[in-house]
């Protein structure tokens, strides 16, 4: 099964995405999203001009030489463009694979360890009174576990509260926008939040925040120990974990859950942070950290300390890497939980899929391959779009972590 042509398709059905399509001599082809929020063409061009020349005439079942290849064959390793572009090669090599077997990827991986995918869904407002809404909303949906955000008074705009009620987009067209934060006001406000939200709709719900890297090691730890009487499911990127070790400190603190790693490439992000079990939840996910063939190191090594997975799902992540991390969530034996948020209606119309949703879960279908494709024709319909993420400053203009 050589591998005879690939091509990315970079695509803007209301937000930008990357999307590799490999074809083999058989014509059997495999779909990998390479998307990276705000840096969409520098993996697209790291692919066109420099992976895809590698590949053509390779046998695409070598899925792991290829994966090494790219890795190490490229002297330079790690960081996101590299490997979401690698990533994007592995998905589409598994989901090739997965198809020719005539077979779901779950089952290639090792088989089904479970009905469905738990998954959280994100309930957010600009104000208390808004937030409480959502959370009831997503509760008739259905769904176990929600993510709540809330606007903080004084504060215009905050990490997490969307301007609709299903979908949220952070990343806006032009030049990034520019926020202002304040811990202290959000240190202050936030334990209300979810002593509100535990008043009004009781114990069962699982509960889930995101601080989004905007806290000290101190600070975590201070919202870690005020946020215990509401038991959450886990606080999210407490603080920035470059320096691994700073977990140490929240943890002596706090018994809140503790969930990291979206932003990670490697294992090595997260290797002493899971041998040190300074986290619950690895975040790490498909399409940035080199794929179904890397994700498996690092929810082994994961696995040896009782740290589960909790993947990131939010929208700037294609239905591609969604219907392949669910057929990962399906097997893999740690699994915690998945994030889902929604993609609006016309991604969903370029990216036809087969996993759905119904009472908190996510399925996956059972088609040969990952169950994601892509439609040429209405992607190219929409053009690409520049788009950033935000900025934050602090109230005196120091840049902070958005
Ligand atoms: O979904 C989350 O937990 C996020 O933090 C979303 C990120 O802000 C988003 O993926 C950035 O592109
Ligand atoms: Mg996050």
């Amino acid at each position: 099964m050589k591998i005879e042509s690939a091509k990315v398709i970079v695509t803007s059905p209301g937000r930008n995405f990357v999307t590799l399509k490999i074809v083999t001599e058989s014509g059997t082809y495999g779909i990998g999203d390479a998307t990276l929020n705000g840096r969409e063409l520098s993996v697209a061009s790291y692919l066109e001009d420099h992976v895809i020349p590698c590949l053509i005439g390779r046998d695409a079942g070598q899925i792991e030489d290829i994966w090494q290849y790219l890795y190490r064959g490229a002297y330079w390793r790690r960081g996101p463009v590299t490997m979401s572009a690698i990533a994007a090669v592995d998905m589409a090599l598994w989901d090739i694979k997965a198809k020719a077997a005539g077979m779901p990827l779950y089952q290639l991986l090792g088989g089904r360890s479970r009905n469905g995918v738990l998954v959280y869904g994100h309930a957010n407002g600009k104000d208390l009174e808004g937030t409480l809404e959502a959370v009831g909303r997503y509760i008739e949906m259905g769904y176990k576990a929600i993510r709540i955000q809330c606007g903080v008074p004084g504060n215009a705009s905050v990490y997490g509260v969307g301007k609709g009620d299903l979908y949220y987009e952070p990343a806006e067209k032009g030049l990034p926008p520019e926020e202002v934060w304040s811990t202290p006001d959000y240190l202050r406000f936030i334990p209300g939040v979810f002593e509100a939200v535990r008043e009004k709709y009781g114990d069962a719900p699982l509960l889930l925040h995101d601080c989004h890297h905007r806290l000290t090691p101190i600070e975590a730890a201070r919202l870690g120990k005020d946020l215990e009487p509401y038991r959450l499911f886990w606080i999210e990127d407490a603080t920035p974990a470059e320096n691994q070790e700073a977990f140490k400190l929240i943890r002596q603190h706090t018994t809140t859950p503790l969930a990291v790693g979206e932003i990670f490439n490697t294992v090595w992000d997260a290797k002493d942070l899971i041998q040190n079990q300074l986290i619950d939840y690895i975040r790490a996910t498909l399409v940035h950290a080199g794929g179904i063939t890397h994700m498996r190191t690092i929810a082994a090594l994961a696995a040896l300390y009782q740290v589960r997975t909790g993947f990131h799902g939010a929208t700037d992540l294609s239905p591609v890497t969604m219907g392949a991390a669910l057929h990962f969530d399906t097997w893999v034996p740690n699994f915690g939980i998945q994030e889902y948020m929604r993609h609006t209606p016309e991604t969903d119309a370029v990216f036809p899929h087969d996993y759905s949703y119904a009472d908190g879960m996510l399925q996956v279908g059972d088609k040969p391959g990952h169950g994601v494709d892509i439609d040429e024709e209405l992607a190219a319909e929409y053009p690409y779009d520049r788009a950033y993420l935000p900025v934050n400053r602090l109230a005196d203009g120091t840049l902070w972590n958005w």
